[in-house]
């Protein structure tokens, strides 16, 4: 039977415009996820419905309201744009959201509609995490197992240190060193400490010291907070950046459970005080721009810098739709494609 390949990108979602109303649908599917807020079920929906609907979505929406594009989310907006460029008449690609749409229902009924036989995953997350990796994955293959169990799957690994991811990034930072700062402050989505403990295989390894996720342990398969020090610490050494030129943090935390330290937030109030003016932020943990980078960081982050003393502040843009990912996001296409025909193809 002749083979007919697709790709599917996958990312996180958002609102479908920045109506209060429609924030609300969006917190509560995405907070309802039992990998984001991993309470048992009841109390989840006590927290959700009881303690954050009735009060966040106002805020939410008034921040997604200071990124919206005419064209809609730049999370969306952006992730089609890369949609677009990867798609071509013999391997078709697709997008969907895990939270919103378009929805991974739709998307997995347009793909079988096409008659796609092999369809190649492509989470885009660097990094694993079970509240953006795991479930993003889980969601897509109980998906497919219900509606088209008959399509052949392959599925892209959390590319934290691939080298070509690293090199992209590379491409997109250098330019901004010729600014001087005195720092790079690499600012990573912040995870609950205790879904770092829950995806340790070993439960005896991740935060039980200071350099634990430094060091190599088969637990880091999975250790999200290991991944991002790999990215940072690698980009840093393409860079030829010395360790007192970079600085790691976490951002975006929600409720008061402690999360991974440092904590992005506080790290901008207190560089100022230590001597660091100038400065610049990447943000790896997201390869598209989105409300975390562009108005947590590029603005309320820009201003609390600046507020405690700093002079000099860019957020280096994530990498969206640069040539240098389309390049590497088109390579690994092309190799799992050869792959996909050759083992398709029965040998002589
Ligand atoms: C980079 C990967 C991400 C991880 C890990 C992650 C964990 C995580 N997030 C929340 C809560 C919220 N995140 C929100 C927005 C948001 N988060 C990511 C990515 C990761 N989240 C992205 C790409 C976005 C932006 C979406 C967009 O539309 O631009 C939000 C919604 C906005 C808000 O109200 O702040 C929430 C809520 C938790 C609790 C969590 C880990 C447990
Ligand atoms: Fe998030
Ligand atoms: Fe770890």
């Amino acid at each position: 039977m002749a083979r007919k390949p697709g790709v599917l990108l996958l990312n996180l979602g958002s609102p479908a415009s920045t109506d209060v109303s429609d924030v609300r649908k969006y917190l509560g599917e995405f907070l309802m996820d039992g990998r984001v807020l991993d309470a048992p079920k009841p109390i989840r929906w006590i927290v959700v419905n009881g303690f954050i609907l009735p009060f966040r979505p106002k805020n939410s929406a008034a921040a997604y309201k200071r990124v919206w594009t005419d064209e809609g989310s730049p999370l969306i907006v952006k992730s089609e744009k890369v949609r677009e460029l990867l798609d071509c008449e013999d391997c078709p690609t697709f997008l969907a959201m895990n939270y919103g749409e378009p929805s991974i229902d739709q998307e997995i009924e347009k793909i079988k509609k096409q008659g796609i036989t092999d369809l190649f995953l492509m989470p885009q997350y660097p990094h694993y995490a079970m509240s953006s990796y795991e479930t993003v994955v889980a969601k897509t293959m109980e998906t497919l197992r219900e509606k088209a169990p008959e399509i052949q799957t392959k599925l892209l690994q959390p590319f934290y240190q691939d080298e070509d991811y690293l090199g992209a990034l590379e491409t997109v930072i250098r330019p901004y060193l010729e600014k001087k700062p005195d720092l790079v402050l690499f600012s990573f989505h912040g995870i609950p400490e205790r879904h770092l403990r829950k995806t340790d295989p070993s439960h005896a390894h991740c935060l039980e010291s200071g350099d634990c996720c430094e060091n190599c342990h088969p637990a880091h398969a999975t250790c999200y907070r290991h991944q991002c020090f790999t990215t940072a610490h690698k980009t840093a050494a393409r860079l030829g950046l010395a360790r007192d030129q970079y600085h790691i943090s976490f951002q975006s935390r929600l409720g008061r459970d402690p999360w991974l330290t440092p904590y992005t937030d506080k790290t901008l109030e207190e560089l100022p005080g230590k001597g660091v003016k100038r400065l610049l932020v990447i943000c790896p943990a997201f390869v598209t721009d989105c409300l975390e980078t562009l108005e947590e960081i590029s603005m309320e982050g820009k201003d609390s810098f600046l507020e405690s003393g700093g002079e000099f502040f860019v957020q280096i843009p994530c990498l969206n739709d640069h040539p240098a990912w389309i390049d590497v996001l088109r390579n690994r296409i092309d190799s799992w494609r050869n792959q996909t025909v050759a083992s398709a193809t029965p040998s002589a």
